[in-house]
């Protein structure tokens, strides 16, 4: 498991690209067989993937956790962004297609994953946070999930948010999750911006089209910086930070927050002509 420490706003705002991509963006996510985790400090989340192809792979318990298991103290919000895969949970199956989402909550021992075909591996986005108490284990499936339809095509930035872990969804203890997919000819995401101090926040940028990328903005209103994402990569954004992006192409991408509060809509927007 890697880790992430902190970096403060002024260090930030001179950082160099290397540094900002060092300090924030999370490359590997998904690799055949594999699960990769990143912790950041900020909030304790872990960032992660596991893409099974042939066979079973299990969630570790990474010796930095100093854990019985890996969900001792956490729970896990998990997304599918590939072909059709299955999550056991202590004995229980949970298939999921793409989109669709389980919350494994405090107290689940043993998990694992696996694909349905190896020709359509399914790869799971996987985000952690520290749990204080014990919520159901659940599936969500893609069809059932709460959408907001907001932006429009003449800002570039009309898109649909589909909320899964939230105050109004699957129960958790501070992990909230969701989606948000972008229509063709659409870019922007998070236009306006906006922070939230009580909450960090991670994304997982897919759907990228081949050949195609996403500048990721971040850093404080008046001190922007930017990253260039590829796809299935995600970027970590602190407390402090704006957390906005526009695509050469329309996209999608998975948020999810760990922090104070559960509530989606707490947000303080800056003005978009205020941003330097
Ligand atoms: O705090 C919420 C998150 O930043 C995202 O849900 C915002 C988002 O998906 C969007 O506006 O496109
Ligand atoms: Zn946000």
């Amino acid at each position: 498991m890697n880790y992430r420490f902190e970096a403060s706003r002024k260090e930030v705002s001179t950082f160099t690209n290397q540094e900002l991509r060092d300090h924030f963006l999370v490359e590997n996510i998904f690799e055949a067989n594999q699960i990769h985790l990143t912790y950041s400090i900020y909030d304790r989340m872990i960032i992660g993937g596991a893409m099974p192809v042939l066979g079973e792979i299990k969630l570790p318990n990474p010796e930095k956790l100093k854990a019985n298991y890996f969900l001792e103290r956490r729970e896990l919000g998990i997304i599918n962004v590939g072909g059709p895969g299955i999550v056991k949970a202590d004995g229980q199956s949970f298939e999921i297609s793409k989109l669709s989402a389980v919350y494994l909550g405090k107290g689940t021992q043993d998990v694992s994953f696996s694909s349905v075909s190896a020709n359509e591996p399914a790869q799971f986005y996987l985000l952690s946070s520290p749990a204080h108490a014990i919520y159901p284990n659940e599936k969500l499936d893609r069809e059932n999930v709460v959408t907001v339809n907001v932006g429009s095509l003449e800002n570039s930035n009309h898109r649909t948010i589909y909320k899964y872990i939230h105050q109004d969804g699957i129960q958790s203890c501070q992990l909230v999750m969701g989606l948000t997919i972008l229509e063709p000819g659409s870019i922007w995401n998070t236009m306006p911006a906006h922070v939230h101090d009580r909450r960090m926040e991670a994304y997982l940028y897919f759907d990228v089209k081949p050949g195609q990328a996403v500048l990721h903005l971040m850093g404080e209103t008046k001190e922007t910086k930017h990253i260039w994402v590829q796809n299935h990569q995600a970027v970590i954004s602190p407390p402090w930070s704006i957390h906005s992006g526009a695509g050469t192409q329309n996209y999608s991408f998975i948020w999810g927050m760990a922090g104070e509060n559960k509530d989606y809509t707490d947000m303080d927007f800056s003005e978009i002509t205020e941003l330097r």
